[in-house]
């Protein structure tokens, strides 16, 4: 197992600002497994990829990575596991995760250099990775605002894979991009599936995640309410915030929901809403 989490408990906030953004929050990673994991906007999607990376402080519960406990690790043993590259993290919008002062090709090629290779093995290695996400090697010495978008998502995944990380978590990496290019980098996560590597896929829309992820869990308001095989949870959703999704998803429309029934269970979620 690459990932186990227990119990996971993160607040936002002091006094009597402080909400919770994930509650008792229990999932596994397989090695070389895609989890696919959902929600709709401010369900801790991204708070959950943060305490993986060590980037928020948890307020009970437990991460044990690659059989590591990292739950009472200090900002130096994070800043250790990060440099170890096991854990990569490619951000939502690629622009975050890229310097725009700095060329595509060493880009690619600073975690190697942070890691302590020689800058000429960093460069060598930058490269083929430049063509590992099927980028053309005259884009090497260009700038992020150089490169279209779908280019830049694709730069910043090599930079997240260059390490050759066991954990990958990659933030709504295709919802960007048009079809060629989602296509694309949903082969090169199948393809590092098949080495070994395991991957958090984030997305708040299940269609676009079931094709390519072994499970799903499914986050709402905070909450796990789904985790189990994409088949199981498609067929057979738990929870009406996922029958709501299976439902509004055109390409998993395979167990009936007519719009009357999505009508009905968006507001039986309404009515489930309090007032905060
Ligand atoms: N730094 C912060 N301080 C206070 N509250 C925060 C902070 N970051 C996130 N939150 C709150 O925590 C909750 C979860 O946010 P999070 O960013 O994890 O959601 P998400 O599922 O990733 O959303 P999105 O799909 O929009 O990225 C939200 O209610 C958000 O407003």
């Amino acid at each position: 197992m690459i990932l186990e989490i227990s119990d996971l408990e993160v607040h936002y906030g002091q006094r009597r600002r402080r909400r919770p953004a994930l509650s008792g929050v229990s999932l596994t990673v397989e090695r070389g497994e895609v989890v696919g994991l959902i929600g709709e906007t401010g369900s801790g999607k991204s708070t959950l990829a943060r305490a993986v990376l060590g980037l928020v402080s948890l307020s009970a519960g437990r991460i044990v990575i690659d059989g590591e406990d990292v739950t009472a690790h200090r900002a130096r043993q994070w800043r250790s596991l990060r440099r170890r590259g096991g854990v990569q993290y490619v951000f939502q919008d690629p622009l975050r995760s890229l310097d725009p002062d700095v060329s595509v090709v060493d880009s690619i090629a600073e975690p190697l250099l942070v890691r302590g290779d020689s800058r000429a093995e960093a460069e060598k290695q930058a490269r083929a990775y430049l063509s590992r996400v099927r980028l053309d090697e005259e884009l090497a010495t260009r700038l992020p605002g150089e490169l279209s978008g779908g280019q830049r998502q694709r730069v910043a995944v090599a930079r997240a894979l260059v390490t050759e990380p066991q954990l990958v978590i990659l933030d709504e990496p295709v919802s960007a991009l048009d079809s060629a290019n989602r296509v694309q980098i949903l082969e090169i996560v199948k393809e590092l599936r098949a080495a070994g590597v395991s991957f958090v896929f984030i997305s708040h829309d299940l269609g676009s995640v079931a094709g390519i992820a072994d499970r799903v869990a499914v986050l709402y308001r905070g909450e796990l309410v789904e985790f189990g095989p994409v088949r199981d949870v498609v067929k057979n959703p738990a929870h009406a915030y996922t029958r709501l999704l299976v439902s509004s998803a055109p390409t998993l429309r395979t167990a009936s929901a007519g719009r009357a029934e999505r009508e009905a269970l968006r507001s039986l979620l309404t009515a489930e809403r309090k007032p905060t």
